[in-house]
């Protein structure tokens, strides 16, 4: 997507060919950083600390973090730690998995001589179908907005969290359509959940729509259920870290509330996925690990000081007493009953293991389940 009227992506490769150049996404919408890349360890930190975040690109990240790795050491051992050290991250997003064992399965056949290339290669590979993924997801999924148009008004989006571009390598899986939509002159606008406690709504979602210029307005987490109470949300779209066979969407925490919401007040509840986020393997969401974060993430905000003495300086501020213990579940899991699609790559999927099945046939005797 386009930054200041710029192509912009948040991970890509230096001209120099020594490293990967991200945008730090802790820093947003206050300041608009760009962090190089030269190390596994710099790699590995930029994940877990959420400079990068997001199941696509941080499958996409981890997989150059791989070469980078291997840039300095190609031999067996030097593959097998690069690639514990990135699992260990953070252990929700599938697509983490995926990419680790995408890079060791392209890599251990080669000689060591060959592998920093081909792990380049096959990372920015990953990198640029992930592109084109989202892209199909926008182009199915704005099929869904069109037939929700209607003159004199824009189509309501509600959107959790971030799955836009800045969680992928580009366009996002929810926002996808959105911005197809709008470029397609479609008017829509888009309910932007804040998502505490990371505020990646606010801070994140928001400011991309207002780079493209799509219509939005930021909400408290608990206006959504209100909203569609009101009938001002024509849909959702949201996106996800790891779906199931059956369907069952793991997310950013709160996602499963908005579902409920939507299910009593009959908003079509739609999930937005590239298939490397499916996690075959699981034959429902009870067994996603779910990520415990930092509960300071819960018991301060994150702001820039407008005025006074410290004008510019982004400040953490208590606002629960010092007594008081935090929890900080990051994830939750939608069950597939309340899902009304699964906008893929390869068009919408009922929100079943035969669902998925009948795009990824494929994949029959991998997908856990009858
Ligand atoms: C397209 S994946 C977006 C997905 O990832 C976010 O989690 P996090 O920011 O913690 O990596 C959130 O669950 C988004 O829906």
């Amino acid at each position: 997507m386009k930054v200041k009227g710029q192509p912009m992506r948040p991970i890509r490769a230096t001209q120099d060919g020594r490293a990967v150049e991200i945008i730090d996404q802790t820093r947003l919408p206050h300041d608009f950083a760009l962090v190089r890349l030269e190390t596994l360890e710099e790699a590995a930190l930029a994940i877990r600390a959420m400079l990068v975040r997001g199941a696509p690109l941080i499958g996409a990240t981890a997989a150059y973090g791989v070469w980078l790795a291997l840039r300095r050491d190609a031999t067996d051992e030097a593959l097998d730690k690069a690639c514990q050290s990135l699992a260990a991250t953070r252990p929700t997003a599938i697509n983490l998995r995926w990419a680790l064992e995408d890079m060791r399965a392209t890599l251990t056949p080669l000689p060591a001589a060959e592998r920093a290339a081909a792990a380049f290669a096959r990372a920015g590979a990953i990198a640029e179908e992930d592109v084109a993924m989202n892209h199909a997801i926008g182009r199915h999924g704005l099929g869904l907005i069109e037939k929700l148009a209607r003159p004199g008004r824009p189509v309501n989006i509600l959107t959790h969290c971030n799955a836009g571009w800045l969680a992928t390598v580009d366009w996002g899986t929810a926002t996808s359509p959105i911005y197809q939509a709008h470029d397609a002159g479609i008017p829509v606008h888009v309910w932007v959940d804040e998502t505490r406690p990371r505020n990646q709504g606010a801070s994140l979602t928001a400011w991309e729509l207002a780079n493209h210029g799509v219509p939005h307005t930021v909400i408290a987490d608990n206006a959504g259920g209100h909203l569609m109470q009101q009938g001002e949300v024509d849909m959702a779209i949201v996106g996800t870290d790891r779906t199931t066979a059956n369907g069952d969407v793991c997310n950013k925490i709160g996602t499963y509330l908005k579902a409920l919401a939507a299910r009593d007040n009959d908003v079509p509840f739609y999930v937005a996925l590239p298939s490397p986020t499916i996690d075959w393997s699981l034959a429902s969401g009870d067994a996603i690990p779910i990520e415990q974060r930092d509960a300071r993430e819960v018991t301060h905000v994150w702001g820039r000081v407008e005025e006074g003495s410290e004008e510019g300086v982004v400040l953490p501020v208590r606002v629960t007493p010092e007594e008081s213990p935090a929890a900080n579940p990051a994830f939750d899991v939608t069950p597939a009953r309340l899902v009304t699609g699964l906008i893929t790559e390869r068009g919408i999927a009922e929100p079943s293991r035969e669902g998925l099945l009948a795009l990824f046939p494929e994949m029959r005797l991998k997908a856990a389940g009858e």
